[in-house]
Formats: structure tokens, sequence, C-alpha cells
């Protein structure tokens, strides 16, 4: 067997998944099974549906009132009223009670003057018809109600049932098994030792699949081994409608996906000049279509959306479907590598008056730059990149209103984690989204309105924006529960043997390290590891806390999460900059609404090293 196999494909995304396509046998899958219609919201109707019953299916009043004869109320006028005996000329009938035989029209209940027991009188007359639903109003006995291949939903259901059907036959769903490979892959929840990977991508695709119709089937894991990967391969094409295979698509010694497939059957093709997703591949073993899947998170992910998708649609016997759109201005350059189609994860939202594409990271491993988008724009296979304010086009996820987003830049802060949460505690119908960076680069940010607010931690101020006060916070130095090395201050930090982790430049607990550095009048280069840059100060704390460096920088409630001792330096203001432009925007007001609640106040309280005095207030407006 041949170890190492170099995909050579780069076939465009539309050839792709036209191989695909061509080779799934017919238009959708011949298996179909009878089921409730009351159960049946998101099936597909395998054959077309009639009426059996009309709705209504008798004549029925539309209004609360009295069923006349017509005839009988002609020329009633408020100078001429006419009268009427009840149960002989006017009878008494309620919303959807049958009209009675004689009667062709209704009488509202308050056009009617009641003399007595027995008698009514009227100040109009009737229209012939008025107030009644005639038989089949709605639906008529044999009207086609629903044809072949549609999906059903709610009002479906509605309709179905209206028209006395209370069976249909519809398509089975398809079943799509799932294998996860990997030797480095352990199952959530187990305790992780260095090199191992949570095994997720089985799951994330299994929850996609079920969205669009399809029963996923999770196989078990297994290892990076090319018999065993085959065995379970051969026997899921068995099994199965379409098998996915993850991960083993790229040229590592131990990726056996491909020449499992071209072993057991025949492989369509390898590569696809997507990205991420590159090394896709397809193929047929027992008639059956197999797709390797890249391992990479958002490859995985991406992949079973663009090829995985419209397998699943036409198995159904439904046309691809299309996502929602939206045109918004990219807020910065974006380069991209010539002869493959990038699909950048972007947040969208209203700055400034305009509609926004904020670019999230690309990088194929962050599954969470897809939690936290809005959805993505690509980037031509001929393009070599797009240029900042250029019109784009986002994909959008599904349920997404981006028009409740509001865009922060900024340093990482406990008290925006709270902000987030009070903010859905409270129902206010806002999304926050977050672009982590130093104070400086977030204000510059706002000003090229690429963010909201900018979540500043004492910066120098900017025209045209105004400052409101988010928290005050203790930054200082941050060492293991027991500061076995007896670190009592920045005098400390130039300590033979002692390792130190910095944060990135241009952040404020950085800047407040350097005054005191100055004050004691300490070196920087005496200090092992003034120059080794973490981002954040969790990012510190966290190397801290796993015994790989001995202090770090952060803040005392970060320090409080991991459990560590803290060494303050002093303390920092975090505050929200927001353009003077914005500051009447309906949703810039709800949020400083939530700063200044006193929830959000009682809860930041509670962090260790947080005071809220002044939170709310604005502090400068230029
Ligand atoms: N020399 C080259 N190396 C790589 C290339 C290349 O062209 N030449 N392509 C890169 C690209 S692009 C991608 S995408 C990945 C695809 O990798 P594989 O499909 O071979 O997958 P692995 O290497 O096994 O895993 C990648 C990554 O994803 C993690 N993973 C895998 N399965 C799961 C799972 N079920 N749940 C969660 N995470 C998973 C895995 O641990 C790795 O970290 O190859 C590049 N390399
Ligand atoms: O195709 Mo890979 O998914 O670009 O990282």
């Amino acid at each position: 067997m041949e170890k190492r196999n170099i995909y050579l494909d780069k076939l465009p995304l539309t050839e792709a998944k036209e191989i695909i396509l061509n080779n799934l046998a017919g238009n959708y899958r011949e298996a179909t099974e009878r089921v409730k219609v009351e159960d049946a919201s998101g099936r597909v109707t395998a054959e077309a549906v009639y009426a059996e019953d009309s709705s209504p299916h008798y004549y029925a009043a539309a209004m609360d009132g009295f069923a006349v004869d017509v005839d009988k109320t002609f020329g009633a006028s408020k100078r001429d009223p006419k009268e009427l005996t009840i149960g002989q000329e006017a009878f008494f009938v309620d919303t959807g009670d049958a009209v009675p035989e004689g009667c062709n029209g209704v009488i509202m209940i308050e056009d009617v003057n009641q003399l007595d027991e027995a008698t009514i009188e009227i100040t109009a007359s009737v229209a012939p018809g008025q107030h009644i639903r005639s038989i089949g109003e709605d639906i008529l006995a044999s009207q086609l109600l629903a044809p072949v291949n549609t999906k059903l939903g709610p009002s479906e259901i509605g309709g179905l049932l209206a028209g006395g059907i209370t069976e249909i036959e519809v398509r089975k769903e398809p079943e799509v098994a799932i294998l996860p490979t990997g030797t480095e892959l352990v199952d959530p929840g187990s305790s992780l030792q260095p090199g191992e990977i949570v095994e997720y991508n089985s799951r994330v695709i299994a929850s996609q699949i079920r969205e669009w119709g399809a029963v996923p089937v999770k196989a078990d894991k297994v290892e990076d081994d090319y018999e065993l990967i085959k065995n379970r391969v051969d026997r899921l094409s068995q099994q199965y409608d379409l098998v996915l295979i993850i991960a083993g698509s790229s040229a590592g010694a131990e990726d056996y996906t491909s020449q499992v497939i071209e072993n057991l059957g025949e492989l369509l093709f390898h590569g696809v000049a997507i990205k991420p997703g590159k090394p896709l591949m397809a193929g047929v073993i027992n008639e059956k279509l197999v797709i390797g899947l890249p391992g990479y998170p958002v490859s995985a992910y991406l992949g079973t959306q663009l090829f995985v998708r419209p397998v699943i649609e036409r198995l159904l016997g439904l046309t691809c479907s299309q996502p929602e759109k939206v045109k918004a201005e990219l807020t910065q350059n974006l380069t991209s590598k010539l002869g493959e189609e990038e699909f950048v994860r972007v947040n969208v939202a209203h700055i400034d008056g305009d509609l926004k594409a904020v670019p999230l990271q690309r990088g194929a491993g962050v599954i969470n730059s897809v939690m936290k988008s809005d959805g993505f724009i690509r980037i031509p296979a001929l393009k070599q990149g797009m240029k900042q304010n250029k019109q784009v086009e986002v994909e959008l996820r599904r349920d997404i209103d981006y028009n409740q987003n509001l865009l922060i830049a900024g340093e990482e802060d406990l008290a925006y984690e709270l902000l987030c949460n009070q903010i859905k505690l409270q129902g206010v119908g806002l999304n926050l989204k977050f672009k982590n960076m130093a104070s400086e680069t977030a204000v510059d940010t706002l000003e090229q309105k690429a963010a909201n607010a900018a979540l500043v931690k004492t910066v120098g101020m900017r025209q045209e924006t105004v400052v409101v006060n988010l928290a005050v916070s203790e930054v200082g130095l941050v060492v293991r529960p027991d500061n076995s090395l007896g670190i009592n201050g920045v005098e400390d930090l130039s300590q033979e043997g002692l390792s130190f982790v910095n944060q990135q430049q241009g952040r404020a607990a950085r800047r407040l390290l350097d005054s005191r550095l100055e004050t004691a009048g300490i070196n920087t280069q005496e200090i092992v590891g003034y120059r080794q840059e973490e981002i954040t100060g969790r990012d510190a704390a966290n190397l801290v806390k796993e015994g790989i460096i001995d202090v770090g920088l952060a803040s005392r409630g970060v320090a409080e999460l991991f459990n560590l001792d803290f060494i303050s330096l002093g303390q920092i203001t975090s505050s929200l900059v927001i353009l003077e432009s914005e500051v009447e925007r309906e949703e810039l007001k709800k949020l400083l609404e939530v700063v200044r609640s006193n929830e959000y106040k009682s809860q930041l309280q509670k962090i260790a090293g947080y005071n809220t005095e002044d939170c709310g207030e604005i502090i400068d407006r230029k």
C-alpha cells in the first residue's frame, strides 16, 4: 500500500457538487412510510395529497348574531325598523354554528335590538350570504392540498387536517452514517491528555443533518488504521444511504480516507478549490455515496453544509435551498489565494447608518468563529482578495436577526461577559458580538466605523465620541496558590529562574505594569519573559495554572477564576466608547440601560476586584 497520497484535484465547487449529485441514483429516494399528519412536521410528501372533505363542510355563521331569511329584512332602516320573531324568523347563532335551513344571512348581535324575549328589531336589511362562510370557503373536497415532494410545516399540517386527511405517505428520512477517524480523538467529557482532541465534529454534523430532515447515525470513532477504517466504511456503506468519513483527508502519513474509498469502490474526486475544505473527496462504495470530510472543524462544518445538504435534499425529493442573503459593506481588506473560493465568516451590524460586514478569524480549526458569525461571504476563486468598503453579499446563517447586533471591539473583560448575560437575563433584544483587540486599536476600529462601541481601558479621548464607564477593576500579578516564589510586587519579577509572561503591547494591564516598573526603576530586560506576550490576562493566567510559567499579568477576577494568588498593581477603568452619531440609537440606549441597571451593578460587585462606582456614567464627551 502506498503510504502517502497527494491529492491533485482542484475542482471548482459547482463541478464537484454536480459530480456528487450525478452519482445519486434517481431524483429522490423511493422508500416511503405512512405517518400521522399531526406528526409530519418537517417530513416530505411522497405523493400528491388531495382534500377528502371541504372546509367548512356546511354553511357556517361567521359572526355571533341572528340567522335570517334576507328577504324578510328587505327595506329595514333606522327610520323604519323591522321586527322579527325569534325562533321563527330569526335564529340565534354563535360563530361557527351551522346556519339553520331557510336562512341565508346573519346579522351581527351588535346590530340588533332585542325588544322582548321573543322579538328582535333590526335597523338595516341583510345582504344574501352576509356573515356566512360558504361550503368549501377554505378547502374544497378533491382539491390539491400539497404536491408530491412538499416539505410540511405547521400551516401544511393545518391545511391537510382541515381537508380531512389524517395520515399521509412521506419519504423515509435518509439515514446518514458519520464515522469519525483519528487516534487522537476522545469522547466529550473525558479528561484530556496532551495531544488528545475532543471528538465533536460528528456531533456538529449530526445536528446539521437532523436540521435538514435526515437521520444521523453516529458510528463509534475509529483510530488511524487502514484496515479498521476500511472494514467500518464497507459495513456502513451496506447499511446506510450516505456515509460521511471525517478526517484523514489530506497528505499526512496516516490519512487513509482516499485509499479506503479507492480500494472499496470508486473515488470520484479528491480536492475542491475551496477554503476551508480543500481536501474534501467523494466516492461510491456498494452503490452508496461516500463523502470524505476534512478533519478541521470549520472545514468539516462547511463541507457538510456545501455538499451533504444538497444530497439530503435530493434524497428527499427537494430542490436545493438557498440561504438568505444580505448586502453589506466590508470593513477591511481581505487577501486570498488565487484559484480557491474562500468562505470568510463575518458579523453583520448597522454601524453609523450602514450595514457592515466584519470578518472573523479565518483558521479552519476555529469552530468558535462559526458559532459567533452571522454568516459568510465568498471570495471568488478568480480574485486575490476583496477591498475594504466593497459591497459584499453575506449568506446568513439561519435564525439570525442582525438588526439586533451590536459589535464591540476591545479588551477582554469579565464585566463584558457579565453584560452579555445580563442582556439576555433582562430580556433585552440585543446581541453583542465581540472582537478582541488592544484599546488603541479598538478606538481606531470605532473611528473606521467597523464597530458600534470600543471597550477600552484608560485610553486617550478622540473626537465625536462619548465615553461611558463600564467597570473599574483591579489588575496585578498572578501566581500559583502557594506563591512559593514569594512574589510581592514588580521588584520580584527579576528574580533569577523566574519565568514571566506579559500581555500584548497596547493593553492597559501592560501599560500599568510598565509604569510600576519605571517607578521602581527596574529595567525590563532583567525580566525573563517580558517580551513573551500572551494576548489577554486570561491567556496568561491559564499558563500559570498549567504550571508552564510562574507569573502572569491579569485582573483579580481572572485570578480568582483560575484559583490563583493575586498581587495588586492598581486599578483600571473599563469604558465603552461610542460614536456621538450613534448615542441616540435605540440599540445603544438599550445597551446603556443595562449597564446602568441595578442588576448589572450588583452582579458585577460579586466579581473579585470589581468596583461599580460611576458605572454607566458618561465620563467624557468630545
Ligand atoms: N502537508 C499538508 N498538510 C495539510 C494539508 C495539505 O494540503 N498538505 N491540508 C490541510 C488542510 S487544508 C486540512 S483541512 C487538513 C485536513 O486534515 P485531515 O482531513 O487529514 O484531518 P486530520 O489531520 O486528521 O485532522 C485535522 C484536525 O482536525 C481535528 N479533528 C479531526 N477529526 C475531528 C473530530 N471528529 N472532532 C474534532 N476535531 C477533529 C484533528 O484533531 C486535527 O487537529 O489538513 C491540513 N494539512
Ligand atoms: O481546507 Mo483546509 O479546510 O483549508 O483548512
